[in-house]
């Protein structure tokens, strides 16, 4: 056993490895993974990633709002937490190590916090943080990243934009998420003839990783509003010239799903000016980073929004869309309802668990009732509570059988 291998063994706890079979979700065009057994004694393996800054406070919080709606459902977990990012750098000096890979591909779902922070900025390319999130994308080849983007009614004055074009947004960016800019070859820093170093980087999509990404978006678009917006810079970019051409072929496939092109410049603008156009975007890997960002922005927080990234096959990775936040990590400030939301989609799309996940979605919006607000949601007349306490109420919530009103 390697050093690192023999440092992460103290972490592991070990695990009853169910049986696991997989069904077709009715859902979405992914399939869920779904324990054996009767409804009252489900199991599932759940690795959580905590990773660095934020990313630890938040995950222990959505870890036991997990637990607690799957209890009521007749669903168990057993947990297993490995390290990436920055933690597992310290640990064992990669950001993402096979030990950390091997547990999130046996396992049924993964929940994720966030990595990155100033201590590891200087780094080599390879051994920073994001590299290893970018490795477990990679490994779990989970190509299609839906980040739901919802403003709710309680939260419609923390939004930036006015009342008037904030009320009512409920929108999904469907994000490539393993491939173009962040993962093409070539890519580096050399210096060129004239003794200058020059960075280099590759956005290229083959026609097969366009048009699976364009299928689960134009099936998500089909379960909700009917329609579709495909983001590009197809006026000066090849590789969106080749994703126009794809989506717009597989729209004949699609007759009931109204699909639209726009440009990302627009688009960044369009989301500001009237995002309420918008029901579904499909787009790239970089363009779905930072138009997710955008959009958080209109629900009040990047604090709020979670995100389900799926294959085909294995296991779901779930996290929130926001970063590890290093200002503010370690002072009980964070929102955690990004990464609690995000263990609902990973019962919703993960697993094939409605009715825990609606449990947790209904938790948080009483908890939004009752008047709780993290300092990134605050507003006037609401009672400003920290990171804990505010996972303590979404906890109470859950039991509650109170429908939630929205
Ligand atoms: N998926 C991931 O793990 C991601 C990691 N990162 C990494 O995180 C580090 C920080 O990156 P930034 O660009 O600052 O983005 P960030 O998302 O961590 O923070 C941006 C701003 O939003 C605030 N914020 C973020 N999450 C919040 C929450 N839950 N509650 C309240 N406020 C919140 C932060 O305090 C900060 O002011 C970097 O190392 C970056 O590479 C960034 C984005 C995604
Ligand atoms: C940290 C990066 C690897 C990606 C990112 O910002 C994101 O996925 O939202
Ligand atoms: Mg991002």
């Amino acid at each position: 056993m390697t050093a690192g291998a023999a440092a992460l063994q103290t972490n592991i706890r070990p695990v009853k490895v169910p049986a696991t079979f997989r069904a077709v979700s009715k859902q979405y065009p992914f399939r869920v993974r779904c324990a054996v057994g009767s409804p009252g004694n489900k199991r599932y393996n759940i690795t959580l990633l905590p990773g660095d800054g934020i990313g630890p406070e938040v995950v222990s919080i959505a870890k036991n709002v997990l637990r607690q709606a799957g209890s009521l459902e007749g669903v168990e977990f057993s947990f297993r937490e490995m390290p990436i990012g920055g933690a597992a750098l310290d640990l064992v000096g990669v950001p993402l190590p096979e030990e950390t890979i091997s547990a999130a591909k046996e396992s049924d779902a993964v929940l994720l916090g966030a990595i990155g922070g100033y201590k590891w900025d200087n780094n080599e390319k390879h051994l920073r943080p994001e590299k290893g999130l970018l490795q477990l994308r990679a490994a779990l080849k989970v190509f299609a990243n839906l980040r739901p983007a919802t403003v709710l009614s309680q939260l419609v004055d923390a939004s930036t934009l006015k009342r008037e074009v904030a009320e009512g947004v409920d929108l999904m960016v469907v994000r490539e998420l393993t491939g173009g800019i962040y993962f093409g070859e070539p890519r580096g820093i050399k210096t060129n003839e004239n003794g200058e170093e020059v960075g280099f980087n590759t956005e290229v999509y083959a026609a097969h990783e366009i048009d699976r990404i364009a299928r689960v978006a134009f099936e998500t678009a089909r379960k909700r509003r009917g329609k579709l917006c495909s983001v590009d810079k197809a006026n000066v970019l090849e590789a969106s010239i080749l994703w126009r051409k794809r989506v717009t072929a597989l729209a004949s496939e699609y007759p009931d799903v109204e699909l639209s092109h726009m440009y990302v410049d627009n688009a960044a603008m369009q989301l500001v000016r009237d995002p309420k156009q918008f029901d579904t975007i499909v787009t790239n890997n970089i363009f779905g980073d930072i138009l997710s960002d955008e959009a958080s922005m209109i629900t009040g927080s990047i604090g709020m929004l979670p995100s389900a990234s799926l294959s085909d096959s294995g296991p779901g990775l779930f996290e929130p869309i926001h970063g590890s936040a290093p200002d503010i990590a370690g002072q009980d400030k964070a929102n955690p309802l990004a990464t609690i939301l995000s263990a609902a989609m990973l019962l919703k799309y993960g697993l094939g668990e409605e009715k825990a996940a609606k449990r947790i979605e209904d938790a948080v919006l009483v908890a939004l009732n009752n008047g709780f607000r993290t300092g990134d949601i605050y507003s006037a007349g609401t009672k400003l509570v920290g990171c804990k306490e505010m996972g303590e109420e979404v906890l109470k919530s859950v039991d509650s059988q109170l429908p939630a009103s929205v």
